[in-house]
């Protein structure tokens, strides 16, 4: 009876044992489905995710080519700005010659710490006084254009300094804008330092024209004004402005605050001028960085399908979505904001020690703001856009860009 018992209970705990481990593989079967489970949901999600963000740069890249009005333009980002920050294969590369690296959110990040706090202890003019020197009998839109945007970037005052007969028109377009008309007086030099001192930057060529008395004034009172290289402030060099500084390049070479921002043709002039060979269009960051070189470092900020931005030491580039429309005046905002941008990039490098150029930050600022201002007024105005309508879009834009 003993012996039946001592049986009786080996075999019960053998059942017992091979219930647990029969237990335990069912229970590591179940832990391996589990996981197999969770790794493939994984999958799904990443895929998911991956199909949505080829989606979105797709819509976003593709309205670059067909606009779509119907759809509503708060629910759209610049393509490269999702969530926090900046997608870096569409925002900007940065290049040095031989070797090329992703620079990414450095510069673009650099742009928002430049905007100064909007506070109750400032007073007007603190935030910028910039003036446009250019406006002619001809040109009256241009001035115009690059002032307006200056005040609606965030400058407190916009001066326009140009000839008597322009005077009245770009008043009428604009109470906003102090308006000058001395390019054409006798004593116009005089006339025009007598406001220099009050100025943070100045923007060179918008509407000048290319009469040699007009020419010789915006250089004696703008360029190389004792008021404005002796006081160190930003000097933006735009459309007849290029001009002049292609008859003479002394005017700007080597001044570390001169900012040159040409089109393709004005750059070739310029380079070919300086260089004495043709330009090798094929290779733009090398002309463009030759040119900043060539000229002491002057950045430089060459516009074009990527703008091309360079100091001379490295070469920006700046391909925030715009759209195929390229009606006259889309450089007169670029060279606009760029003033007032460049007088805060300053302004805030003598508060913070500089990791870039704060020229480089304000042209990089200025060619993101004017790019996806076309986007944005593409978006509604297709075809039909127009300046005026990119300049409607400064604030939106401005506020998605660099104060969110
Ligand atoms: N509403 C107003 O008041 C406005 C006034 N403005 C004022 O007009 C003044 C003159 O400026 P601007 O740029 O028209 O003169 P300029 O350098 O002779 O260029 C014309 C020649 O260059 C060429 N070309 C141009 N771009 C090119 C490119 N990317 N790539 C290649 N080629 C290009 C083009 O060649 P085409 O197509 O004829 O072969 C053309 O022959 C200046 O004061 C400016 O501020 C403007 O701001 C607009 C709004
Ligand atoms: N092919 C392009 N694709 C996208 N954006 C472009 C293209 N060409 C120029 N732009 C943008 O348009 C803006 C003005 O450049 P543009 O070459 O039209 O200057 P501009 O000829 O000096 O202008 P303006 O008509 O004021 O004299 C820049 O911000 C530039 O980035």
């Amino acid at each position: 009876m003993e012996k039946m018992m001592e049986q009786f209970l080996e075999q019960s705990a053998q059942a017992e044992e091979n219930f647990y481990r029969l237990e335990e593989q069912r229970l590591q079967a179940d832990d391996h489905r589990r996981e197999t489970e969770h790794a493939r949901e994984l999958h799904m999600l990443q895929m998911l995710g991956q199909m949505f963000s080829s989606m979105s740069s797709a819509r976003v890249a593709g309205s670059t080519a067909a606009a779509s009005p119907t759809e509503p333009v708060a629910e759209r980002r610049p393509s490269g700005i999702r969530y926090l920050g900046v997608n870096p294969r569409a925002f900007e590369r940065y290049f040095t010659l031989g070797s090329h690296r992703g620079m990414d959110e450095d510069v673009f990040s650099l742009v928002k710490t430049i905007v100064p706090p909007l506070t109750s202890k400032k007073h007007k003019g603190q935030d910028g006084r910039i003036g446009i020197i250019g406006g002619c009998q001809d040109y009256t839109g241009a001035p115009y254009f690059a002032a307006i945007s200056a005040l609606k970037v965030g400058a407190d005052l916009s001066h326009v300094f140009c000839t008597k007969d322009a005077a009245t028109v770009i008043k009428s377009y604009s109470p906003e804008l102090i308006v000058h008309p001395v390019l054409d007086s006798p004593n116009a030099v005089e006339e025009i330092e007598k406001w220099l001192p009050r100025l943070h930057a100045v923007v060179v060529g918008p509407g000048l024209g290319r009469e040699d008395v007009l020419l010789k004034t915006a250089k004696a009172g703008g360029v190389c004004s004792r008021h404005s290289k002796a006081r160190d402030i930003p000097v933006v060099i735009d459309a007849d402005g290029l001009w002049l500084v292609t008859q003479q390049p002394s005017v700007i070479q080597g001044y570390q605050k001169g900012i040159l921002t040409p089109n393709f043709m004005e750059f070739t002039r310029l380079y070919e001028a300086l260089h004495h060979e043709p330009m090798n269009a094929s290779d733009r960051q090398r002309s463009v960085l030759q040119l900043s070189g060539a000229m002491g470092n002057v950045t430089v900020v060459l516009k074009g399908e990527q703008d091309l931005i360079s100091d001379g030491s490295k070469v920006y580039s700046c391909s925030v979505e715009g759209s195929g429309r390229r009606c006259g005046g889309q450089g007169d905002l670029l060279s606009g904001s760029l003033g007032v941008l460049a007088h805060w990039a300053y302004a805030a490098s003598e508060m913070r020690a500089r990791s870039v150029n704060p020229s480089v930050v304000a042209a990089f600022g200025a060619c993101s703001l004017t790019r996806w201002c076309n986007s944005q007024a593409f978006q509604q105005h297709g075809r039909s856009t127009t300046t005026t309508d990119m300049i409607q879009e400064i604030g939106p834009v401005f506020r998605k860009l660099f104060e969110s």
